[in-house]
């Protein structure tokens, strides 16, 4: 039939992503990990004959596997699982047990009730010896009946702050059997006779990780894409109170404080957009080089993932709730559509490495180039870090009247990741000199390091920026572009004051030109804002939202949606004769005598 709907092609990960999102919602759905981690790491780390298996019977969706790593007692220090694969020789089998309580798996999403096959994590013995953790594709239920195989205790972990569409789970193993093939054997092999061949580098089995954490970024673009479209279409139809008296009550939108609380997330969602296509691009890059042998970016991939993951979450988190405050009462309704995009993206802050340890790693890092840095060496031709190893100007110049695609900016932010990686690594040493040893001395200095790694991924974010919009060749795109360009960058600029200001790099005038820059940048954007937003089309249904309207017809709808609510049903509840009728006919009687 010419017009019959086509069918969705499960093997297509954009079409399935897109059908899976529009269908069953943002909080989650029961193919959630399977997609998203367990296909993956079945890419990444399966070996040739392993992917020939699993990969087409996964795509095709003949079963549904998640990602079982994190346990009850340990989600950070993975050195600590305490999950065990043991290798027998005789049956050439693995065997799986959980140990202790805090052993079992916990969290895992789709673990509880969906899935039948799991990636487990576990540490690896053979010949006696221990050699860490390792990925193991195990099933966990039977294929026909879904009942759990012997051994397998397995169920939901109960309700959570949000995503409770994910059924996350629990998972122990009773000295459960699985064959060596299911070992994942791309990077490490136990061979039958128990020997084990190591990887080329240890943390090649993590490559699920990593690819979350660069997913995450164009992540947090979209929720904060979907919410200040959210707060600027209920902005502009929302009238309350006057600018001028007797004018009539303005649009909020036209408030200085409501452009200066919600534009700014329009800016960050778009530079977390073009970030968040650099890094995966680099995922991508990085694991065809894998494939090839050359294992030279794992490092810088790994620092720039984990940094971006943690500013960009808990950015994302704070921008959410700045559009919500600016929707005023309507905005704390389910009508708006926040609660649920808060609930989600603030899981980001916590899932796939907590914030402040992802700061961390990527700071371990910086400190490798600070070390670099003092030590006289020259930079090694890459774009992330290489400003590092140069001296920029000694004061501030963001106040020029010439800066060439905000060069000068760029520099101060620059100026900032430098002094503070440097200081720290200097602090480090010092305190190293002075008899601490080098994790006492890097916990004494843990704050200041998540200060540095914010620095220089605020450099990446805004560099990324500026690079991208000055690519746009089309004049009345990029005129509207370098509008929110500007309001990134100079508000950028008076977050991250306190540290410019700290060493006399930049003055009290030049704060006040940022501010002024700021202002100018609201200004300009005001009449483009609604127009702004429905370009990026996002769909009503995406939007869940009564207040973000396309149609704009707010106030209807949301008489419609208080109506349609449960409690409405009847005019009077069921049990109100029972309890609370009750209650207060007895009280008037009382009352009477
Ligand atoms: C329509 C369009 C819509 C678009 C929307 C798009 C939406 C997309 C959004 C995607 C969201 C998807 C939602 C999916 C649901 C999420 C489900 C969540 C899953 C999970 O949470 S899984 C579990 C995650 N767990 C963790 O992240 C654990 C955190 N801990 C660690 O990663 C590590 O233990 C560690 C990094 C903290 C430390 O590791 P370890 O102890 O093993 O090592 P050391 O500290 O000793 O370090 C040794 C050296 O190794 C380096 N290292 C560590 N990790 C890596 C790595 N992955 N790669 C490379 N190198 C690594 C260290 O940096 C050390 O290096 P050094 O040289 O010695 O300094
Ligand atoms: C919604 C959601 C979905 C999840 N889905 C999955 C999943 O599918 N599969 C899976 O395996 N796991 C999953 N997880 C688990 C998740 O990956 C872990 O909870 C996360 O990695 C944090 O680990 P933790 O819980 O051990 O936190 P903890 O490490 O106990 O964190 C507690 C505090 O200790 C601090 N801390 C810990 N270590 C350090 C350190 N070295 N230095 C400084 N501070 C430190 C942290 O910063 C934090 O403030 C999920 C979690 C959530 C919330």
């Amino acid at each position: 039939m010419e017009h019959a709907p086509k069918a969705i092609d499960v093997t297509n990960d954009v079409e399935m992503r897109t059908f899976n999102f529009f269908t069953m919602g943002i909080d989650g759905h029961p193919l959630g990990l399977h997609l998203d981690m367990a296909i993956p790491t079945i890419l990444n780390n399966a070996d040739e004959e392993q992917q020939k298996d699993w990969l087409p019977k996964a795509a095709n969706r003949e079963f549904i596997a998640t990602y079982a790593q994190t346990e009850m007692g340990h989600g950070t220090n993975l050195k600590k699982l305490e999950t065990t694969a043991t290798y027998d020789p005789k049956t050439q089998e693995f065997v799986l047990n959980s140990p202790t309580i805090t052993s079992t798996k916990w969290w895992p999403g789709n673990l509880g009730k969906s899935s039948n096959y799991a990636v487990v994590m576990a540490q690896l013995y053979t010949q006696g010896k221990c050699h860490g953790a390792h990925p193991f594709f195990v099933q966990l239920r039977d294929l026909n009946t879904h009942k759990p195989l012997k051994g397998i205790t397995v169920g939901d972990i109960g309700p959570k702050f949000g995503m409770n569409t994910v059924d996350n789970g629990f998972l122990q193993f009773d000295h459960v059997r699985t064959p060596r093939r299911s070992m994942f054997m791309k990077h490490a092999k136990v061979l039958p006779d128990g020997r084990y061949v190591p990887p080329v580098h240890d943390k090649l089995n993590y490559s699920a990780m990593v690819f979350i954490r660069a997913a995450i970024v164009s992540g947090m673009a979209y929720h904060l894409l979907v919410t200040s479209t959210i707060a600027v279409r209920y902005s502009a139809i929302r009238r309350q109170g006057e600018i001028t008296p007797g004018a009539g009550e303005v649009k909020v939108l036209d408030y200085q404080t409501q452009q200066h609380r919600i534009f700014p997330q329009l800016a960050r969602g778009l530079a977390f957009r073009l970030s968040g296509q650099y890094i995966m691009k680099l995922y991508t890059q990085t694991m065809d080089d894998i494939r090839n042998g050359d294992i030279s970016a794992v490092p810088d991939l790994h620092a720039l993932s984990c940094g971006l993951k943690a500013v960009t979450t808990h950015h994302a988190a704070l921008g959410l709730e700045q559009c919500r405050m600016a929707c005023g009462g309507h905005g704390y309704s389910q009508a708006s559509g926040f609660p649920l995009h808060y609930s989600v993206a603030v899981g980001a802050c916590t899932y796939e490495g907590e914030n402040m340890v992802m700061l961390l790693q990527t700071a371990r890092h910086l400190m490798k180039i600070a070390k670099a840095i003092r030590a006289g060496q020259s930079p090694k031709s890459n774009k992330i870090v290489d400003y590092l190893f140069h001296k920029g100007p000694p004061k501030c110049l963001i106040d020029q009247a010439y800066d060439t695609n905000y060069r000068n900016v760029l520099e101060s932010f620059e100026h900032l990741a430098r002094r503070q990686t440097l200081e720290v690594y200097d602090k480090l040493v010092q305190l190293q000199q002075q008899g601490r040893n080098y994790e006492q001395a890097w916990n004494d200095c843990a704050v200041e390091l998540c200060k540095a790694t914010r620095a220089h991924v605020r450099t990446f974010l805004a560099r990324t920026f500026v690079e991208e919009i000055d690519k746009i060749s089309d004049l009345s795109i990029k005129s509207v572009l370098q509008d929110l360009l500007q309001l990134y960058l100079y508000y950028e600029v008076t977050e991250c004051a306190t540290g410019l200001l700290e060493d006399g790099f930049m003055t009290g005038q030049q704060h006040k030109y940022a501010k002024k820059k700021i202002y100018e940048a609201l200004e300009k954007i005001r009449p483009n804002a609604v127009s702004i937003v429905d370009s990026f089309d996002f769909q009503d249904r995406e939007l869940h939202s009564v207040l973000g309207r396309r149609d704009g017809n707010v106030y209807e709808n949301l008489l419609k949606w208080a109506q349609s609510s449960p409690l409405n049903k009847t005019d009077v509840l069921p049990f109100h004769h029972k309890y609370l009728g009750k209650m207060m006919e007895e009280a008037r009687q009382r009352s009477k005598i």
